[in-house]
């Protein structure tokens, strides 16, 4: 397969950028394989310590030519995707002695569930939730025990935040495990549409609440595509999974299969033997643009857009913004999952899923088919589907034709010719706008502006009759300095409304949206941010502005002698309560959002 010229000249300016960064990193997990912190360096009582809480593996972890794989959980309750992992340590353990290896529970790791803290002032610390897993991945992988490590983790801040810790164990063999997503509940779109009716006063809140548990009804991950299925596609992209691992639902036998699977995998990649593939070889230059292409060709979440330059940075890659619009330009749209339509992931699955993605890109030369994945079939493993045939786990061929092309199509027949990403510049800073759930004739919105400085005086001005018109919802000071940037996806239903009254409306704000937003132009990510100076601290209600996704530029229309002239906004006051005033150090050190937003990269100069 040749690959197609302008995923070569992304991957080779990556690359060009990555040059010093990625050489230190390659030459560091270099340096911690060959002297780092390991069991065989680690003293008798250090070994007694590490031993004594998995006693009844002693004599089996005495023997330091079985590797010891440190299992990171992500385990909780809060997450209805995390809740699955329960027993996953304990089956685990099983299943190593059995694969002739050990493992333990390396350390637990924090996890947030977004779709709890929405709206709430626990948002505010949904962002750095992802370092605070990175930073609790690194304290559980610091014992030295392991030669390899499984990471149980699949939500939005999750999985980047356990990539980040872990790679700077890069040279360990690692798997990514997820759990899958919930059975099919009450569709997306008739979630949503109660929402608009409940946001018009039109349903009662008992009303909306049947439907939401309707709609979020068990054990598993939800099943719009939002961060945290994107995560899973890219990872399969990426080839950390056991190939086809992203989607099978949680409590089937394929699941558990696909576990016990990625447990004997790493047996057999761990680093005595000799198919020795750290992730630190794994995720390089071509693996991290090969996730950015099929966030694009899936309409993934615009937070990734944030994470993926994250963990880049984390494994001494340099990924950005102009790397996303470029191959946004060339990368087609192929599914239509909500929110860029109204099937869900299990019907995704059914109708081909990641396999059916990686296959059709792979074919169009748009991903790197040569990338260390930490399956031993290579990267077409990626392509082909996982199943259970007289009780073992097999990986069948896909049909030829997608499976349901109202939900997936192959390259030369996409739902549109391009990604649904662009960048938008102009007098208001570089802002993000994902227009693949987003109908063409909103591509441009041009109307005054209402300004606020937080997402509930939005709603206040919503119910009062304030917006019902055309207008620029601008929300600043919601940039990871200013608030730890919180998602504003509960703007969506009464801006979702106002759109469908047919005004013409749109959201820009330097904070995030949810990978569940959609069918409403926003402007997001807008930096500089406007806390420290970012021009969006200058716009005045009335002032019209101009979101025009077809040319990419973003500005308020005043006269440039008067812009020069104004002063900037106020920021609000930090806020105190629920633990936000102990997360002031990420706060104040973070760095841009398309540097990752995070305080650690910066400090750590990754
Ligand atoms: O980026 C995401 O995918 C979201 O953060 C998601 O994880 C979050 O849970 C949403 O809030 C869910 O959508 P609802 O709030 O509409 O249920
Ligand atoms: S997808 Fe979002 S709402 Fe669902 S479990 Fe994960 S974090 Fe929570």
């Amino acid at each position: 397969m040749t690959l197609h010229a302008e995923i070569a000249a992304v991957t080779d300016r990556v690359i060009e950028a990555s040059k010093q960064r990625r050489a230190a990193y390659l030459d560091l997990i270099r340096r911690e394989r060959e002297n780092g912190v390991d069991r065989p360096r680690l003293g008798c009582a250090n070994l007694a310590h590490g031993y004594a809480g998995t006693d009844e593996q002693r004599d089996e972890m005495k023997d330091s030519r079985r590797m010891n794989v440190g299992i990171v959980t992500a385990y909780n309750d809060m997450l209805s995707a995390h809740s699955t992992y329960y027993r996953y340590p304990e089956q685990m353990k099983v299943w190593a002695l059995q694969a002739g290896i050990t493992a333990q529970v390396a350390g637990g790791v924090p996890a947030m569930c977004d779709g709890v803290t929405q709206g709430y002032p626990g948002m505010e610390l949904s962002l750095f939730s992802r370092d605070t897993i990175a930073l609790s991945t690194a304290v559980a992988l610091s014992h030295g025990m392991f030669e390899g490590a499984a990471l149980l983790g699949i939500c939005d801040k999750i999985v980047p935040g356990l990539l980040m810790g872990a790679l700077r164990f890069g040279h360990l063999p690692t798997v990514m495990i997820p759990g899958g997503p919930m059975r099919s509940g009450l569709p997306n779109k008739e979630k949503a549409r109660v929402r608009e009716l409940y946001a018009e006063g039109k349903a009662s809140r008992e009303e909306l609440l049947e439907a939401e548990i309707a709609a979020y009804h068990s054990k598993g991950t939800c099943t719009f595509y939002g961060t945290a299925n994107s995560n899973q596609m890219m990872m399969e992209a990426m080839g950390l999974h056991v190939p086809g691992a992203a989607f099978a639902n949680p409590g089937t036998k394929l699941r558990q299969e696909l576990t016990r699977e990625a447990v004997q995998q790493l047996a057999r990649i761990g680093w005595e033997g000799d198919d020795y593939r750290p992730l630190g070889h794994c995720v390089d230059e071509r693996a991290i643009v090969n996730a950015a292409v099929v966030l694009l060709a899936t309409g993934g979440s615009t937070n990734h857009l944030i994470h993926l330059p994250a963990i880049a940075r984390s494994a001494g890659i340099v990924l950005d913004w102009e790397d996303f619009d470029r191959l946004s330009k060339t990368v087609p749209l192929i599914t239509r999952v909500y929110p860029n339509g109204s099937a869900d992931v299990n019907m995704f699955e059914d109708a081909g899923g990641p396999p059916f993605v990686i296959r059709e890109l792979t074919k169009a030369g748009m991903l790197h088919d040569d990338i260390l994945t930490i399956s031993d079939k290579g990267f077409a493993a990626y392509g082909t589907k996982p199943d259970i045939v007289d009780d073992k786990l097999v990986w069948n061929e896909l049909p030829e034709e997608s499976g349901d092309d109202a939900i997936v199509r192959p390259v030369d027949n996409p739902f549109w010719h391009e990604g649904g990403f662009r960048i938008l510049t102009g007098n208001l800073g570089r802002s993000c706008i994902k227009i693949s759930a987003v109908e063409e004739d909103r591509w441009i919105i041009e109307a005054p502006a209402r300004v606020f400085s937080d997402q509930l005086a939005v709603q206040e001005a919503f119910k009062a009759g304030e917006l019902d018109q055309d207008v620029i919802v601008v929300v600043r000071f919601q940039g990871p300095r200013a608030n730890g940037m919180p998602e504003l996806h509960k703007l969506t239903p009464p801006l979702g409304v106002l759109q469908n009254r047919g005004f013409r409306v749109a959201l820009v704000t330097d904070g995030r949206m949810s990978g569940a937003s959609g069918k409403v132009p926003c402007a997001i990510h807008t930096s500089p941010e406007a806390k420290g100076g970012g021009p969006l601290a200058k716009v005045r209600d009335g002032d019209i502005i101009r979101v025009d996704a077809v040319a990419g530029t973003l500005e308020a229309k005043v006269d440039p002698a008067e812009w020069e002239a104004r002063d900037y906004a106020e920021a609000p006051a930090e806020a105190m309560g629920t633990g936000r005033e102990i997360f002031a150090l990420m706060r104040h050190g973070a760095n841009e959002a398309e540097q990752g937003a995070s305080a650690l990269l910066a400090e750590a100069d990754l």
